[in-house]
């Protein structure tokens, strides 16, 4: 598909259908366990890739191996991962046992342990608790990134949550009490960060206003990118240019509001390669 042809796509998720925020989120939350792998013990995983670097937030720069599942109960109108969210990539997703997936985990990282990144998509809902203890068995360990809006209990056996809540460019409503509800799940365990897509300001005043109420949590921003997902031609059009600015902008802001405790970075894997997949 055309660059321009799908970012116009991935832009029109606005607007497209007229429902209010709220609605367009319980609908799509309805469908979690329509989205949840028929088999129970089933990953729908849309890629599994690496060992790459870790380009964003908390464990930045470290050696990761991704596994992304496929399927999400957001529709987020700048989704840089829609390969693992649109149905019509659906066929493109396969259902793998936990046993498959640590098989190709351990395949690419030559049998070395080192740090796994659930991504997707939305992990949280996918069966990965088997996974994530018979790989840390093995002595791998796992990060997970979702957008706060189902919690699992064994999100407490992570060894870093991630998570994401969705700005108001996103056009997705943050339901504040599931919020909560996976920081509680997980405060036992592991390491919780926050992590804020920022295009503008009233994104930064939602990233200000949600890590107030999570005082404790570290807080990483990082600008958003309007480079289009998919096909291979990517770096024709990656917005490099626009990260760079809305970056110094950031930069900018964070200093001047004396927001002292946050981290501000690039994704730096879209600085390397675009939206280039499998890196
Ligand atoms: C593709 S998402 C998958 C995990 C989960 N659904 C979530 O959103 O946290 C992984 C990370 O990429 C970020 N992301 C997605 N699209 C982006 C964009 N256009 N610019 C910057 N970050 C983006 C998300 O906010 C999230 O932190
Ligand atoms: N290198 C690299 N770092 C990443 N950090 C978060 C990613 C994601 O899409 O979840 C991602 C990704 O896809 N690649
Ligand atoms: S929640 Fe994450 S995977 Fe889902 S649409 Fe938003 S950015 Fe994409
Ligand atoms: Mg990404």
């Amino acid at each position: 598909m055309a660059c321009q042809t799908f970012l116009r796509l991935v832009q029109g998720a606005h607007t497209r259908d007229g429902r209010s925020q709220g609605q367009r989120n319980a609908q799509d939350l309805g469908g979690v366990p329509a989205m949840i792998a028929s088999a129970p013990d089933e990953i729908r995983v849309s890629e599994i890739f690496g060992p790459t670097i870790q380009g964003e937030g908390a464990l930045i720069g470290q050696p990761t191996v991704f596994v992304r599942t496929g399927g999400c109960d957001y529709r987020c109108s700048w989704c840089d991962s829609l390969h693992a969210v649109d149905s019509r990539f659906r066929a493109d997703w396969r259902g793998m046992s936990t046993a498959e997936v640590l098989a190709k985990v351990r395949a690419l990282s030559g049998d070395t342990p080192l740090m796994v990144s659930l991504s997707g998509g939305n992990p949280a809902i996918q069966p990965l608790g088997p996974l994530i203890q018979q790989g840390q068995a093995e002595g791998y360990r796992f990060a997970l990134e979702t957008q706060g809006s189902v919690s699992r209990s064994w999100f407490a056996d992570l060894d870093v949550l991630v998570l994401s809540p969705k700005p108001p460019s996103s056009a997705m409503a943050t339901d504040w009490k599931s919020l909560r509800t996976c920081v509680d799940a997980a405060a036992s365990g592991p390491r919780i960060v926050l992590k804020f897509v920022v295009f503008d300001e009233a994104d930064f005043a939602y990233a200000r206003h949600a890590a107030a109420q999570f005082s404790d949590l570290p807080v990483y921003l990082q600008p958003g990118n309007h480079t289009p997902p998919g096909p291979q031609d990517i770096d024709a059009c990656i917005d490099t240019e626009g990260i760079l600015r809305r970056m110094a902008w950031l930069v900018d802001r964070v200093i001047a509001d004396q927001w002292y405790a946050a981290h501000v970075l690039p994704q730096l894997h879209v600085l390397i390669w675009g939206n280039k997949r499998g890196v």
